[in-house]
């Protein structure tokens, strides 16, 4: 598929389909989140944890889509549907997750009864009254097609597997009735809304750090790289630095603190936890956590920007600076000096990663998987004669690359390894359009006038069946 570059600042029309005026729908499963929205609008109006919620009882389960409950329960889980190669790993939950946010959140009026209940809702006997499902699964009512009038982009990582991508075709056109599907690898929509149709695509997200070239819309395949150096990872480096810090600085989410009281920088927390009579769900514990982590990343972690590596003098120099005081759930606060550049210094540097904890082989930085080794082994999968133009194209992407002196410290690091070519940089100023760069891309795309002669329509998909996503979104 040939992409014209368009201007960032560009408006999309209202898509034309079959005569009416439509919009189409747009969803871009994530690891960590799972957005979706209207094709046209400027961010995505769904935006989910992929981690939903499951709920276990003897006789079924019922699953809780969203981000509402945050009380833990004996029989309260928090899995994910994608596997951390961000592809999907339990399709049953991502149809179901799918189906709330496209259906049941964005169009509740085309909602079938199965979907508005919960197709899944099992559970019969909550005791805190909140589910009164009845016995077994609801069907849905033959001949409902909910998506019967939506034509549906769906993003994917340009390692996605074939089975995936017909899956997925599948359940948009026999299970919701859509009369036309595209599918669009993520770099390539990045690039786009970066109104780019050739770009090297940086995109540092949950579970996977990658890097992709992109050259007129197409994905050029021995350029993939990617690695699990991206936001998981560093939530395991800040885990590790707080544990092996002096005090050791305990991970306590917010639902275990019933009250506090405000204390020294350094002194021991003053707080009463909340006492729970289960065993509090691993998979539920560590999602808050996650949150934590998140915000430390958000208002404390800061990437070294150079010049040079962090270890060394420049650690030395940072020792003497005032840092970031930062204040856990139960109101234990320190100031962060020169821990809150180091922690993020594996991704650059192999060698200055914190051993993850426990002591494993799992979450310790090898050498090609920095951000700088994925570039240039990204780079050197591709034509020679590419590569200029591509590092003067450089699209930025993906929320861990909000770090705090993360673009800075990139150009750097492509100066110092590229010193003949012009390194040009992309990265939205927006935080919202570096969160949501593919879902903004497939937006543009599916709202382009011209874009609905590529759909697959339903009659495409009848005559060659599931297929034909392999032949056509290439
Ligand atoms: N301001 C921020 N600074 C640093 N990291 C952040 C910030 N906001 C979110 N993150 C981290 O970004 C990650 C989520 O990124 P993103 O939403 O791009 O991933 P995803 O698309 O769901 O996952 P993947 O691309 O791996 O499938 C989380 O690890 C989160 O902790």
């Amino acid at each position: 598929m040939a992409q014209q570059p368009l201007p960032s600042s560009v408006q999309p029309t209202t898509d034309m389909y079959g005569g009416d005026e439509v919009s189409a729908l747009v969803l871009d499963p994530g690891y960590s989140t799972t957005r979706a929205g209207y094709a046209g609008e400027d961010r995505p109006k769904q935006v989910v944890p992929s981690f939903y919620g499951k709920i276990n009882y003897d006789n079924g389960t019922r699953d809780i889509f969203g981000d509402e409950v945050i009380y833990p329960r004996a029989n309260f889980e928090r899995p994910n549907y994608m596997n951390r190669d961000s592809v999907v790993e339990d399709w049953d939950a991502a149809t179901r997750l799918w189906e709330h946010v496209l259906i049941k959140r964005l169009q509740p009026a085309r909602a079938t009864p199965a979907i508005r209940n919960g197709l899944n809702d099992r559970g019969k006997n909550d005791e805190n009254g909140d589910v009164d499902m009845g016995e077994g699964i609801e069907e849905q009512e033959e001949g409902e097609k909910p998506l019967a009038e939506s034509p549906l982009l769906v993003t994917e990582a340009p390692w996605n597997t074939t089975k995936n991508r017909e899956k997925a075709i599948e359940i948009a056109m026999e299970s919701w009735g859509a009369p036309a599907f595209w599918l669009n690898k993520t770099p390539v929509l990045a690039a786009f809304a970066a109104g780019k149709s050739t770009a090297l695509v940086v995109d540092v997200g949950c579970a996977n750090a990658s890097v992709v070239a992109v050259h007129d819309g197409m994905v050029l395949k021995r350029s993939i790289q990617r690695s699990p150096v991206a936001g998981s990872w560093l939530s395991g480096q800040i885990r590790s630095m707080w544990d092996s810090s002096d005090p050791k600085v305990e991970v306590v989410p917010t639902f275990m603190v019933e009250n506090k009281k405000p204390v020294e920088a350094g002194q021991p927390a003053e707080a009463r936890l909340k006492k729970f009579d289960f065993v509090v769900p691993e998979s539920f514990r560590a999602f808050e956590e996650e949150r934590l982590l998140t915000e430390f990343k958000e208002s404390v972690v800061e990437v070294w920007r150079g010049p040079g590596k962090f270890q060394g003098p420049n650690e030395d120099f940072v020792k003497s600076q005032v840092g970031r005081v930062f204040e856990m759930p139960d109101g234990y606060n320190q100031m962060w000096r020169e821990q809150r550049f180091k922690v993020a210094e594996g991704m650059w540097d192999e060698t200055a990663a914190y051993p993850p904890l426990g002591g494993g082989e799992e979450g310790r930085v090898q050498k090609g998987q920095t951000i700088p080794a994925l570039i240039k082994a990204s780079l050197e999968g591709v034509d020679a004669d590419l590569r200029a133009n591509l590092v003067g194209n450089i699209v930025v992407t993906g929320a861990s690359t909000l770090l705090n002196g993360f673009n800075d410290r990139l150009h750097m690091e492509l100066t110092a390894m590229y010193p003949g070519l012009r390194i040009k940089i992309h990265a939205a100023g927006l935080s919202s359009e570096r969160r949501f760069g593919a879902w903004i891309g497939g937006s543009i795309l599916a709202s382009l006038g011209t874009f609905h002669q590529m759909w697959i329509s339903k009659k495409e998909y009848e005559e060659n069946g599931a297929g034909i996503v392999e032949k056509r979104c290439k």
